[in-house]
């Protein structure tokens, strides 16, 4: 495969994020991680052991001075808050192996909401454990999350192994616990690492204090798993949302030449930008814009004031079409033929991350991509039970429930199943009343496609 004057950068970052319960030790991991690996800044590390010192920092269970790491998370956090629906931030830093882009959530109580934001592009999501308490009902959410936002990877985290002695056989009981719940839900391939976040046992170097570990350490782990970039992405059918018309006359036309071989002008320029969200595109090929229908061909692919012949995921582009055809922000370029009908009929499992519960009957919005229209929720088709992971009946989901529900829209998205398109068949449920996010929703196929409601996909 050649990728021509396409800036590849972008598809070498490894995308992660972590999941946790709170104090579990999310921010010290981060921080640890950043660490050893040499990834912050002097003058940063110097505010943060300064700040240690003041306040006489310890660690838990911890007696010597040392530097508090979850500093290095939360201060980082603090400059960035926003106030957004979806409070996310994305760190970057790299190792000789990697680029990294850490969705970095806060902690708190809404631990669903994070990891639905944090993992639903992450190529790998680090759950963490407390090697004292083992897995909890919170644990077995997280799982059951991920799994239905199919991230590839799941690594757990074993953390504090140091507050139980070091000992094999309480991480080989946590271990056991894990694969179960894994084998359960249908996670494969689950690789758990005994770590200290505080001490950095086996977080970048393995560690001496744990002789019977012989795997690899967390950030070997992270260094060494397969992208979805490299592996899914561009195998899957093309998919473009348009973040951006640009118009005839407009400022933002790019430094073409003054005509191209497409025949067009600088003063016609007419170009839908936006990012290849999977697959690839090539000039010639036939697209149909969704949710209209209407068609057309790709004339011209222009980067940054150059044409390409061809585009893949997840570079960002601008595209010229064959035809002048109605298309606004929000609605998706697709390659002909590569998807179902466009229905107002959702049919999704939610992720319920308000304390505001679902009703029947609840009037919504529903955001997706950079669209948002009215929904009816006319139906809540189950609720997952985590002990079994089975979907059972309910009326309506509460704060962290995960559940099904059917859905009336006003108009038709451009939306697609999750389990094809990861990233067109996600949307957020918002409270019209005051815009807060209710839900994270991922579109499944109809119940009736099912005949068994098992949790699974
Ligand atoms: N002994 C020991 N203490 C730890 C370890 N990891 C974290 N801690 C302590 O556990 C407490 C909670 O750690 P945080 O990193 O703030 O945990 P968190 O709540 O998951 O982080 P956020 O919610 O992301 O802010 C702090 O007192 C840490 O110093 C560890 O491996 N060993």
């Amino acid at each position: 495969m050649t990728i021509t004057e396409a800036p590849l950068a972008q598809s070498t970052l490894f995308r992660f994020a972590t999941a946790g319960s709170v104090d579990d030790g999310k921010s010290t991991l981060v921080g640890r991680l950043l660490h050893d690996s040499k990834a912050i800044l002097a003058d940063t590390l110097d505010a943060v052991t300064r700040t240690s010192a003041d306040r006489g920092f310890g660690g838990e269970g911890g007696s010597t001075q040392k530097i508090d790491l979850a500093l290095l998370t939360d201060g980082l956090r603090a400059e960035r808050e926003q106030g957004i629906t979806i409070d996310v931030a994305y760190r970057y830093f790299a190792t000789d192996r990697r680029s990294f882009i850490l969705a970095d959530c806060p902690g708190h109580v809404q631990y669903t909401k994070n990891t639905v934001t944090g993992a639903s592009t992450a190529d790998a999501v680090v759950v963490l454990i407390d090697a004292r308490k083992g897995v909890l009902e919170q644990t077995r959410r997280h799982l059951s999350v991920l799994r239905l936002l199919r991230v590839p990877n799941v690594v757990v985290a074993v953390n504090k192994i140091d507050l139980v002695d070091f000992r094999e056989d309480t991480f080989r009981a946590i271990e056991a616990d894990v694969q179960a719940v894994a084998a359960q839900i249908g996670v494969t391939d689950v690789l758990v690492v005994p770590v200290s976040a505080l001490e950095g046992d086996n977080v970048v170097e393995r560690s001496a204090h744990t002789p019977w570990y012989t795997g690899p350490s967390l950030l070997d782990v992270l260094e060494t798993l397969p992208t979805t970039d490299e592996v899914e992405r561009g195998l899957e059918p093309f998919r473009f949302p348009v973040q951006l018309v640009i118009r005839p006359q407009g400022a933002l036309a790019p430094d073409l030449a003054d005509a191209d071989d497409a025949g067009t002008s600088f003063r016609d320029y007419r170009a839908y930008a936006g990012q290849v969200a999977s697959g690839s595109v090539s000039v010639g090929d036939a697209i149909t814009v969704l949710p209209s229908g209407s068609t057309a061909s790709v004339v011209g692919i222009d980067f940054a004031g150059r044409t390409l012949d061809r585009a893949v995921a997840p570079q960002s582009v601008s595209l010229r079409l064959s035809a002048e055809i109605d298309i606004a922000r929000g609605d998706v370029i697709a390659a002909t033929g590569t998807f179902g009908e466009v229905s107002q009929d959702l049919y999704a499992e939610l992720c319920w991350l308000s304390t505001r519960p679902l009703r029947e009957g609840s009037k919504v919005l529903i955001k997706h991509g950079s669209k948002t229209v009215q929904g009816l929720i006319r139906a809540v088709t189950g609720k997952l039970d985590l002990e079994t992971f089975e979907l059972g009946a309910a009326s309506g989901l509460e704060l962290n429930d995960i559940g099904a529900a059917q859905i009336r829209l006003a108009s038709a998205l451009p939306i697609e199943t999750y389990a094809l398109h990861r990233r067109t068949g996600a949307f957020l449920v918002i409270d019209p009343q005051d815009g807060n996010t209710l839900a994270a929703g991922l579109v499944r196929d109809h119940p009736g496609d099912h005949e068994d409601e098992r949790y699974s996909i």
